[in-house]
Formats: C-alpha cells, structure tokens, sequence
C-alpha cells in the first residue's frame, strides 16, 4: 500500500482499546508496516499537532481507537501533515468513526490493497488579534477529565503575519470553533461579522462556528441545523442568545465568521473541537475561515450520513405517520433501493477520491 507507516491514537481509558491496539500492531508487523503509538497524553504534557507526527516518523496513515473524542484528536495530527486518517468505534456515540471493532483487520486490509474511498472534510483554521494561551492559573479547574491541556497555538509560517488581519493560527478544527462565557454568571458580549459585514452584536454563553462535520455535534445541541458533510460552509450557531434572532446563519466557505469581544463583556474561552485553546477579553477577536486542506478520511464503502443520523441519534418517526399506515421503506444503504424510489439511489460521492 501506499502507507508505509500507521500512527495509532488510543483511548487510554478502554481495555476494549487497548486490545484493537494489539490487533493493529499485529497486522502492521505482518504486512512490514511500521506502527508507533501517538500517546498524546502518557506523559501528561501535549505537545503540537506537528510535534506529534514528527515524533511518530509521519504516518501516511493515523487510525484512531476510540469514540468521536479520540477521532478528533487523531482527526488534528493527521490534517497537519495530509495524512488519511481511519476511525475504528469503540465509543458511546461514534458519529465520526468509520469501521466497528471487529473489522479491523478487514479495514486495514482494504487501506493495503487500496480498495478504499478517500473522503474529503472540510476543516476550520483562524486568525486572532493575539496569540492563544490559556493562563495558568486556570490549568487546576480544567485538568477534571479533559487530560493535558494542549500548548499555545503558533503561528502559521505559510501565510503573512499582521496588520489589521491579526496573526495566522496553525490550528484546524474538524467541528467547531467555540467562544464560550468563563465565568458561569458572566455572558459574553461579542460582535459577530460575516464576510465582513456586522450580523449583529449577540450577549449569550457561548458563539460558534462549526463545519458541515461538527454541524452534529455542539452546534446541533445548540438548535442549529444539520447539515450534510458533502458540502462546504460555516455554520454559525449562537448559544442562549439573550436577544429575539436566535438562528443559525450557514455562510459560504468564502465568508468567515469574525468574533470581537465588546467593552464590558466577561472573558471569553476559545475551544477548538471540544478543546480549550485560550482565553480572550474585551477587544480581542477572533476570525474562523474555511482551511485550504481537507481532512482526508478513510472510507470502506458509501458514507451512509442520514442513516446514520438516524440510527446514532436516534430519530424516532412522529406517532401519527406511524398510526397512519405502513412505514416509510428503509433499505440498507449498499441494496437499490425499491420500485418507485429507484430515482433516490445515492449517486457517486462527488468529494471522495480513490
Ligand atoms: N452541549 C453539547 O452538545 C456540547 C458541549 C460542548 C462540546 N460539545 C462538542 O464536543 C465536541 C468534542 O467531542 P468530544 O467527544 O471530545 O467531547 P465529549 O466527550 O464531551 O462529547 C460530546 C458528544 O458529542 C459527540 N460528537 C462529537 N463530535 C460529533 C460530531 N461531529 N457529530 C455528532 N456527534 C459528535 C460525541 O460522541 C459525544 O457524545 C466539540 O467539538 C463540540 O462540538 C458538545
Ligand atoms: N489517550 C488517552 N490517555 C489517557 N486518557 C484518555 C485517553 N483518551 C481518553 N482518555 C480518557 O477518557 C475520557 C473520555 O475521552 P473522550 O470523551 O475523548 O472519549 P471518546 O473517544 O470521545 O469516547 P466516548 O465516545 O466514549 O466519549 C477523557 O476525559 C480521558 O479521561
């Protein structure tokens, strides 16, 4: 195959994990494939997204073991370096991951014979009117569950620095880039531009801006829409907005999202894909653009979105439509689909590439 050398990222807290982790080191040392694990946690220090591929001899190929959690952060190291990324599930929810436990072997099988799809996601990058760090006097209420904190961003060498468009952040974000309240009795008061024109000055928790990916994630909790991962946009969701518009706004992937934090607003937590990255206050912004890479995400087959919307979120049919007659026909996702509905086949994936 075309990868000569797989990095793993395991959820440490699963035995289930740590056996899938065997299995992947077995069949990579049968098929002469290097395999290193990319702990990003053992040694209770993170380190950057490049540090970490670079220390794992750059993987052509990053499988995550785990939940969506642990696909986010295999989802991170692999975009940093255009690596295809490959989500096993041993999760609770597992909307991300590709491939149950048990077909391990045969996934890592279809990635040798290049019998798979590549399927590409939109990612998120930012520019900020400053570096992001968190302080350090908030690491003791942060360190609960989420493990390590991750270092301050750096700057992105690839792309100019300054002036009123800020500095260039090496951050992508899979789901979502969110600007949350810090203080629990304190809302933030942020100005928000699209395309650079104001929408409108919100005070509410929290403010984000997700991909079509995270549109299922903290943004759908939010009220915001789902929206299909085959497109390209940026989904701005306001959380208990104080104020009558309270809707989301999908915007172009040419139209970034600026957030400024207004005069007397309480400071503001800025998380990337679930992690804190930051803490901005009163006159400090932040723009999310779209990236110019794409994640590129291992498929074994059809990428069945709605029913998987359906199944992993449970979407139960309105009692009336059920009282009204026989169900709606649900085939399985590689059969035609039937008679009349033959027009509704899924056509070719037009973002996925052999
Ligand atoms: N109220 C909320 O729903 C809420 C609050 C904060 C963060 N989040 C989300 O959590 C994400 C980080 O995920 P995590 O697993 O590290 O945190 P987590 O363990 O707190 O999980 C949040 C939940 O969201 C699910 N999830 C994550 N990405 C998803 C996606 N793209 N589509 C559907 N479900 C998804 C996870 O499986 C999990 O059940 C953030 O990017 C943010 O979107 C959600
Ligand atoms: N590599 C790891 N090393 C140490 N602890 C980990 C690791 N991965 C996960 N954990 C622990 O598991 C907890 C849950 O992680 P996370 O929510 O990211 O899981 P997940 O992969 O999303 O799975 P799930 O879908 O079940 O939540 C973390 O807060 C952390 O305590």
């Amino acid at each position: 195959m075309a990868v000569d050398r797989v990095g793993m990222v395991v959820h440490g807290g699963r035995p289930e994990a740590a056996e899938a982790a065997r299995t992947v080191r077995a069949w990579c040392a049968e098929h002469a494939v290097a395999c290193k694990d990319i702990d990003v946690w053992n040694d209770g220090e993170r380190r950057s997204a490049r540090q970490e591929v670079a220390a794992a001899g750059d993987p052509g190929l990053v499988v995550t073991l785990g939940g969506d959690g642990t696909f986010l952060r295999g989802a991170r190291l692999a975009a940093a370096i255009d690596a295809l990324v490959l989500g096993v599930d041993l999760g609770r929810v597992g909307f991300l991951t590709e491939v149950p436990m048990t077909m391990v072997r045969t996934a890592l099988d279809a990635v040798h014979d290049d019998r798979l799809d590549v399927e590409q996601r939109m990612l998120l990058t930012m520019r900020a009117s400053c570096r992001l760090e968190v302080p350090s006097d908030i690491e003791a209420l942060m360190s609960y569950g989420r493990g390590p904190l991750l270092p301050p961003t750096s700057v992105r060498s690839d792309c100019e620095t300054g002036g009123e468009w800020g500095i260039p952040l090496d951050v992508t974000a899979l789901n979502d880039v969110v600007l949350e309240k810090l203080a629990r009795d304190r809302q933030i008061s942020v100005g928000v531009y699209i395309a650079g024109r104001l929408l409108a000055s919100y005070s509410a928790d929290a403010l984000l801006v997700a991909t079509p990916t995270g549109s299922t994630a903290y943004s759908f909790a939010a009220g915001g829409p789902v929206v299909s991962p085959g497109t390209e946009a940026l989904v701005f969701t306001p959380v208990a907005p104080h104020m009558t518009f309270n809707r989301s706004v999908v915007a172009a992937p040419d139209e970034p999202v600026g957030l400024r934090v207004l005069e007397r607003s309480g400071r503001a937590a800025v998380s990337i894909d679930g992690q804190l990255r930051g803490v901005i206050g009163p006159g400090d912004w932040i723009g999310v653009y779209a990236a110019p890479r794409k994640l590129r995400a291992v498929r074994l087959g059809p990428m069945d979105f709605y029913g998987r919307l359906r199944d992993r979120m449970n979407l139960t049919d309105a009692p009336a439509a059920v009282a009204d007659g026989t169900p709606a026909p649900l085939w399985p996702v590689r059969s035609a689909p039937p008679g009349d509905l033959a027009h509704l086949a899924m056509p070719d994936d037009p973002t996925a590439s052999g």
